[in-house]
């Protein structure tokens, strides 16, 4: 042992350790032999003080020349930690609900059309044929091919859905059928799987079928026919062994008479064609819809409704809904998260409430796009013009002559305005 170290007593040493000891973010105190307090640093008295606090102590026994001079207790605050973990525990029973496998047991209703829609999709499920999904927005198109997908042999593989209208041409050939490396500028190193091979063995949900190009519809067709597909910049043909759903609600038949969609293709994809009802043609399904729609979102907002007033129901029954389930399930959403937590009623006044939110709503996005434009009118003007030439030259693949009919203009105005803005 060092002569010259100097001993100190036990409260010298917790003076000279103050500093560490209050930077610490726990509560520490020590106890001399005879149960006496001999230190507490700051936090100690604030975080005892606190009620509700959750902490966990641990104690040391401090000796000096093997003697026992004091027990120190340190306090670790491990409320923020049981929060996290309380959170935690709430969204992986969140997460285990939205990974259950979508069934036909999900999709709600008594209509005869319904009813009659589900048993061919049950058949058809059962079999590799491709599958064409009619319906308008909203009505179930998606939920329907998830269905199919988890009632066919198939149920253990990828069920892969990619939405055609909402990608670019030349990006939509490259997610479908991948890249060589090097295939062009920006292609990423190693080049890139499609997402026909990531479904190989399971199944591919082409949503919104009738947006697709006329270029695109001569290569998916050659690919349901060759049943292999030739990534972008190479030369070598990979087979697949995929099982195609489409959904649309395009008027395929009329697109047929009037060249926009190609018949052979239609042919290869129309083999089991499925058409759901729109929600105002089976207003009988609204009740049962919206209590399957409350009791799926009660606990995603933590809500409490049991009982949905009879009105509410005949409120609902009157309207037309154009967005089908998907509004019905939008405004009921919003009617839960207006709600107390404690509510077991849904009213009339509630459904009233959130179907006018959504009108403001609507009424607020329109007119705050319409802020961001230009002061100047005839810049706003251009802008317009623009975007409306645009989107129609995008919709009839470059064709003037359709998109002039589309716009209301003459073909020679189109020219004309396509030169002045440089188009
Ligand atoms: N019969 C039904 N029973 C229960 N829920 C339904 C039913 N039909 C649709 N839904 C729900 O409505 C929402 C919209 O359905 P989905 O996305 O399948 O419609 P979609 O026809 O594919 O829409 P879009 O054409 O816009 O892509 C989903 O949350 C779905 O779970």
């Amino acid at each position: 042992m060092d002569k010259h170290k100097k001993s100190y007593t036990i409260t010298e040493m917790f003076e000279i350790a103050e500093p560490i000891l209050k930077a610490t973010s726990d509560a520490i105190c020590a106890i001399d032999e005879k149960g006496n307090r001999i230190y507490a640093n700051a936090l100690y008295e604030t975080m005892l003080k606190r009620g509700n606090t959750e902490l966990v102590a641990d104690s040391k026994d401090i000796y000096i020349a093997g003697n026992k001079k004091a027990t120190v207790v340190v306090y670790h605050d491990i409320s923020e930690v049981n929060r996290l973990r309380r959170e935690l525990d709430k969204l992986n029973q969140k997460l285990r609900k939205v990974e259950t496998k979508i069934t036909f047991r999900d999709i709600i209703g008594k209509n005869k059309a319904l009813q009659k829609v589900i048993s061919t999709a049950k058949v058809a499920a059962g079999t590799p044929a491709t599958i064409m999904i009619r319906g308008e927005s909203g009505t179930g198109k998606e939920i329907f091919a998830n269905a199919i997908h988890n009632a066919s042999p198939r149920r253990n593989e990828k069920f892969v859905k990619i939405n055609c209208s909402s990608i670019p041409e030349e990006l939509l050939e490259s997610e479908l059928f991948g890249y060589k490396e090097g295939a062009f500028t920006g292609a990423q190193r190693g080049g890139k799987r499609g997402l026909f091979y990531e479904a190989n063995h399971g199944t591919l949900f082409l949503d919104e079928i009738g947006d697709v190009s006329a270029r695109m519809q001569v290569k998916l067709l050659r690919t349901l026919q060759e049943k292999e597909i030739m990534p972008i910049g190479s030369t070598e043909a990979i087979s697949i062994n995929v099982r195609i759903i489409c959904a649309t609600n395009k008027p395929l038949e009329a697109m047929l008479e009037s060249g926009e969609f190609r018949e052979d293709l239609y042919y290869r994809l129309n083999v089991f064609p499925l058409a759901i009802p729109p929600l105002r043609e089976r207003k009988e399904d609204i009740a049962d819809v919206s209590r399957y729609i409350i009791n799926k979102y009660n606990d995603f907002y933590e809500r409490n409704v049991q009982n949905i007033d009879a009105n509410v129901i005949k409120e609902l029954q009157k309207r037309d809904w154009p967005g089908n389930v998907r509004e019905l399930e939008n405004v009921l959403s919003r009617a839960l998260i207006n709600l107390d937590p404690d509510e077991v009623n849904l009213t009339s006044e509630d459904v009233r409430a959130a179907i006018g939110e959504k009108t403001e709503l609507k009424k607020q996005t329109i007119e705050d796009k319409l802020d961001d434009f230009p002061l100047q009118i005839n810049e706003a003007i251009k802008m317009t013009e623009l975007h409306c030439i645009k989107r129609a030259l995008n919709r009839c693949d470059g064709d003037k002559n359709r998109a002039a009919v589309d716009l209301g203009i003459p073909v020679r105005t189109l020219y004309y305005k396509c030169k002045k803005l440089g188009l």
